[in-house]
Parts: structure tokens; sequence; C-alpha cells
């Protein structure tokens, strides 16, 4: 039954005020949008034309509470073509709902965004990972989603997507092509992998038997973010591209002595961050190469 509690808070009418408001005060029209996971704000430097919202400032958007998540939006141009980066993103574990994690996608989509690439930071699972590769993400495991902690939960707009999207292709096949592609050109295979990316929610980094059954289930990684945004994205027609930096080696073993920390998280995230620039500068200046599939669900993009 639909009920105040379980209606989503941030309604059609509220993402096209805060759309409104956005395209009043940029002039940039971006196609491209990045999330920046912890410790890659800096993905946004090699933007030229910027400018900087900050999160505060515009209406109805939540702020940033994580160190690493520096809480603005970044417009401008790479190589040309106009993006929108954000520095920092939204967690559950911040205690904000998923609706409000993820409202940041749907302005995106009614600002004329078409392609999201996502970046996070998370945890290696798969044996053969090292700390610093970066995984290109094929799939993903919903784990809050299969508890009931999903975006899409409540009442469906039809405006932005289908009641019942489809999950199995949420990252494009034609888009990763691309980015491994590139990879190879800049020789940086040997640190480049596909995977499986798991959500859990946090904020405590994985127990050993949660790692072990995280592995057994088929994930590569693991982290605290990135599947809300993509399953909106998908949700509202947006191509998506979803890169992991892994930042530490999740142990499944009880000899080992290592202990994650959030700092050594931001700490390597810093150190591969030109790295994953390069590859994102390159992606985004080719990104035309891959043509515009309109899967578009969303009947209401680009008309704000
Ligand atoms: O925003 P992301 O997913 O990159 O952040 C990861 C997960 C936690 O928020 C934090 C743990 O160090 O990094
Ligand atoms: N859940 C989780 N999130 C992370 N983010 C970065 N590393 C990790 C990790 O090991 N586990």
């Amino acid at each position: 039954m639909h009920t105040k509690e379980n209606s989503c808070c941030c309604s059609f009418e509220d993402c096209k005020l805060t759309t409104e408001w956005l395209l009043s005060r940029t002039r940039h029209r971006p196609k491209i949008a990045v999330v920046c996971g912890s410790g890659l704000g800096l993905l946004a430097d090699s933007v030229s034309n910027k400018q900087i919202i900050h999160y505060e400032d515009i209406p109805n958007f939540p702020v940033s509470t994580v160190p690493g998540h520096e809480g603005c939006l970044v417009f401008g141009q790479i190589k040309g073509e106009s993006c929108v980066f954000m520095q920092g993103r939204f967690h559950l574990y911040e205690g904000y709902s998923l609706c409000k994690v993820t409202f940041p996608v749907r302005i995106f989509k009614l600002m004329g965004v078409e392609t999201i690439i996502v970046t996070n930071a998370s945890g290696g699972l798969c044996q053969d990972f090292k700390v610093g590769d970066i995984m290109v993400i094929k799939d993903h495991i919903n784990l809050p989603g299969f508890a009931g902690q999903h975006p899409l939960c409540g009442p469906n707009d039809e405006r932005f997507g289908i009641r019942f999207p489809c999950m199995s292709d949420a990252y494009s096949k034609d888009l990763r092509k691309l980015v491994l592609d590139i990879t190879a050109e800049l020789g940086y295979s040997n640190f480049v992998r596909e995977g499986v990316y798991c959500m859990v929610s946090g904020p405590n980094f994985e127990t050993i038997a949660e790692a072990r059954m995280l592995h057994i289930l088929g994930s590569d990684s693991v982290g605290m973010s990135t599947v809300p945004e993509v399953t909106v994205a998908k949700h509202c027609g947006l191509r998506v591209l979803g890169l992991s930096l892994i930042t530490n080696k999740v142990s499944l073993d009880y000899s080992r002595e290592e202990k994650v920390n959030h700092e050594e998280v931001l700490h390597i995230s810093k150190m591969r961050a030109e790295m994953l620039q390069n590859m994102l500068m390159t992606f985004i200046a080719r990104s035309h190469q891959v043509e515009t599939i309109n899967n578009n669900n969303c009947i209401f993009s680009n008309t704000v």
C-alpha cells in the first residue's frame, strides 16, 4: 500500500525545480556526468571553463558528510565535451534515503545528460586483484535491494521510467569495450580488470565470514555505493560506465593481520587518480564514437 512513509521523498516536481535552478545558474549543458568516488574528486581537475556549484546552495540537494567527498558540482569541458562532475556522492550509511542518494542522477537526466560514469573505491575479493587495480564493472549485486532497500521501491513515476526495468545490461557493453580499448592503448592493461561489484550498506567494512560469503556469491569487489545510482540511471535510460578502484584487499583468511580503514582507501584513491583521469579524459573525448542507443524509458528528458 502507498503510504507517506514509503513514498519517494524526491518527486518529479522536486527534480524539475532543482533542474530549472541549475539550468538558470549555468550555461553548461552537459552530456556526460561523472560521479567521483571516495578520494577521487581530483578527477575533475582537468575540466576547462570550470564552474563550481556547492551542494549546500542547490535546492533539494543533500550535502556531503564523508571525508574525501568535497560536496560540489563541477561543470565544464573535457576535450570539447560538456561534462558535469559530482565531487562527492551520497551513501545510504550517511542516513540518506536511497531516493536522496540517487536524486542527482535524475537531475542530470533532466538536464540532458546521456552518459553517466560512476566511480568508486572498493575492496578486492577476487584473489587475482591487487591494490591499485581498476575494475571495469560488468555487473553488480544489489545486496541492500534484496532486503527492500531499493531506490525504485514505492510508487513508480512513469515520467522517469518503467515500473519493472531490465538490469541485465545495466553497464553498457559498448562503453566497456571502448574503455578497455583505451586502457590497452594507454598501456594500462596490466592493472585494469573486469568484474562484478557488490554493494553493502556499510558503514563497517566486512567481517571475514561476510567477505567469504560475498566471494562465493560471485562478487569480485565490495563497496558501499554505486548500485543505487546505476539502478536509477538505467531506469531513466542513461548509458552507464562503472569504474571501481581496488583500494584494499578484503581478507578472506582469519590468519591475515591487515586491517582496512578509510584513510588507506583515500590514500590509494589519490595515488591512482591520475591514471583514472587519463582513462576518463580519453574516454570522454571518444565516447561519441559509441552510438547513443535510446533505450530511454524516461519520457520527460530534455523537456525541463
Ligand atoms: O563513495 P565510495 O563508494 O567510493 O566510497 C567507499 C565506500 C565508503 O564510502 C568508503 C569506505 O572507505 O569508500
Ligand atoms: N564495503 C567495503 N567498502 C569499501 N570501500 C573501499 N574498500 C572497501 C571494502 O573493503 N569494503
